[in-house]
């Protein structure tokens, strides 16, 4: 048995990041930059005004209440290149381009129009006030993003504003989910003694899709040692990350670790000194990752949460693969028995953290109502309210 250190280092460590591919914009919301993005534009790439109001040159403003002839008019999207007369004032929109001997933009409310002049109520007018400068964002040349920055809506906007429809970005795993338990049925159909409802592949499935990550597909086999062997080899042809559900356990049944074995998976791990979640397995088949979530359906999500998603993550080119942590006060005591480290499902709210009713590895209400994991080592097994512990925030 390892420590949760350890594990999470050896998965690490046993993850590289997928090739690139060449993907549209449009498609590449939470995808990984593979390379630098060169702006190859300024930003802005002509001055514009910030304001509605008056184009004018700031010299001459020589005293309050000045006024000037209005000389022309530039709005948004005007391609003409104008010029100022001097002496005179341009009226002028947000986001238009700022004629040629202008230096500064009025707003409107500091002026006051009258026929074909105007009259300025802002005395010194300060150089480039409400001006947006050729390159004042960006220059062309300069990194615009670098290599392993993570597409939000905010860089797809940034990019767009470029003109760019094209980034080079890391593919996304292939997944695949491999289900095991002959107690298993499918919800629809009539539940006999003895019988649960299978809901570990739809729980995994939507925290994939929430990494974005879809087109997972779901192979269930039965509790037969050639089943799972025959399924692991065939599910394991496509995928770049394989996960199985169920029978990595120690019992007549359990199935899984063996038949990884037996498919030519090397192990790297087997069994990590934590709760829930014991039983974990990482391995590894050529370039393809193999992990094995107890069947306990809230060991299977802390056992994602902490080593399948940075894994994940990982392959598709992330920096930050780990849950954000942080040490919070708790509102609660809590103890345990000190043998192996602790995740527990807990809430965080106005900066405190409270452990959540429920912990065993069965229980999932908990977890339906948790939005982060305490993780508590070993030796740290006895906590007060108020004592700070580790935090690690769901997505
Ligand atoms: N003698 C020992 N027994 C067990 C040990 C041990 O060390 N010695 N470890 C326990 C721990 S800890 C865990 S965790 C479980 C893990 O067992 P398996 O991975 O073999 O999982 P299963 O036995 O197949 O199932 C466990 C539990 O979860 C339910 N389950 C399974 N799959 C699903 C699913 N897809 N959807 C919903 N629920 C599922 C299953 O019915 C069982 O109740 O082993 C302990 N035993
Ligand atoms: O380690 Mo198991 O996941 O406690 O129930």
């Amino acid at each position: 048995m390892i420590t949760v250190t350890s594990a999470r280092e050896k998965v690490v460590s046993g993850t590289s990041a997928l090739p690139s591919r060449i993907r549209h914009l449009s498609g590449a919301l939470g995808y990984v930059l593979a390379r630098d993005v060169i702006a190859p534009v300024p930003l802005p790439s002509f001055r514009q005004s910030s304001m509605d109001g008056y184009a004018l040159n700031h010299l001459d403003i020589t005293g309050s209440a000045m006024t000037l002839p209005v000389s022309g008019e530039s709005k948004a999207g005007e391609t003409q290149f104008q010029l100022l007369a001097p002496g005179t004032a341009f009226r002028i929109f947000t986001g238009a381009p700022v004629p040629e001997g202008a230096t500064a933009v009025v707003m409107q409310e500091r002026a006051t129009r009258n026929g074909d002049k105007v009259t300025i109520h802002e005395f010194p007018v300060v150089a480039n006030r409400n001006l947006r400068n050729v390159g004042q964002q960006i220059n062309k040349g300069e990194v615009a993003l670098p290599a392993g920055t993570l597409l939000g809506p905010g860089a797809i906007g940034f990019l767009g504003g470029f003109g760019i429809t094209e980034v080079e970005v890391h593919e996304k795993p292939k997944v695949v989910i491999l289900i095991t338990g002959d107690e298993l049925v499918t919800a629809g159909q009539p539940l006999k003694h003895g019988q649960i409802y299978e809901s570990n592949a739809a729980m995994l499935i939507a925290a994939l899709e929430k990494e974005g990550i879809a087109g997972v597909s779901v192979v269930s086999t039965e509790d037969s040692h050639q089943a799972i062997a025959d399924r692991l080899g065939e599910i394991s042809e496509g995928a770049d990350l394989i996960i199985a559900s169920g029978g990595i356990s120690v019992g007549d049944y359990d199935f899984v670790g063996k038949a990884m074995m037996e498919t030519g998976v090397a192990t790297v791990f087997y069994k990590v000194k934590q709760k829930p979640g014991k039983p974990l397995f990482f391995g590894q088949k050529d370039e393809k990752l193999f992990f094995a979530l107890p069947g306990n359906p809230a060991s299977s999500l802390v056992c994602f949460y902490e080593y399948v998603l940075p894994a994940l993550r990982k392959m598709y080119g992330r920096k930050d693969i780990f849950l954000p942590a942080y040490f919070l006060p708790s509102t609660k005591s809590y103890s345990f028995d000190g043998e192996r480290d602790e995740f527990l499902k807990a809430h965080v709210e106005a900066g405190k953290v409270t452990p959540l009713f429920g912990q065993e590895s069965f229980a999932l209400r908990s977890f339906a109502l948790a939005n982060a994991l305490i993780y508590l080592p070993a030796d740290q097994a006895r906590v007060a309210e108020g004592d700070l512990v580790e935090v690690h925030l769901l997505p």
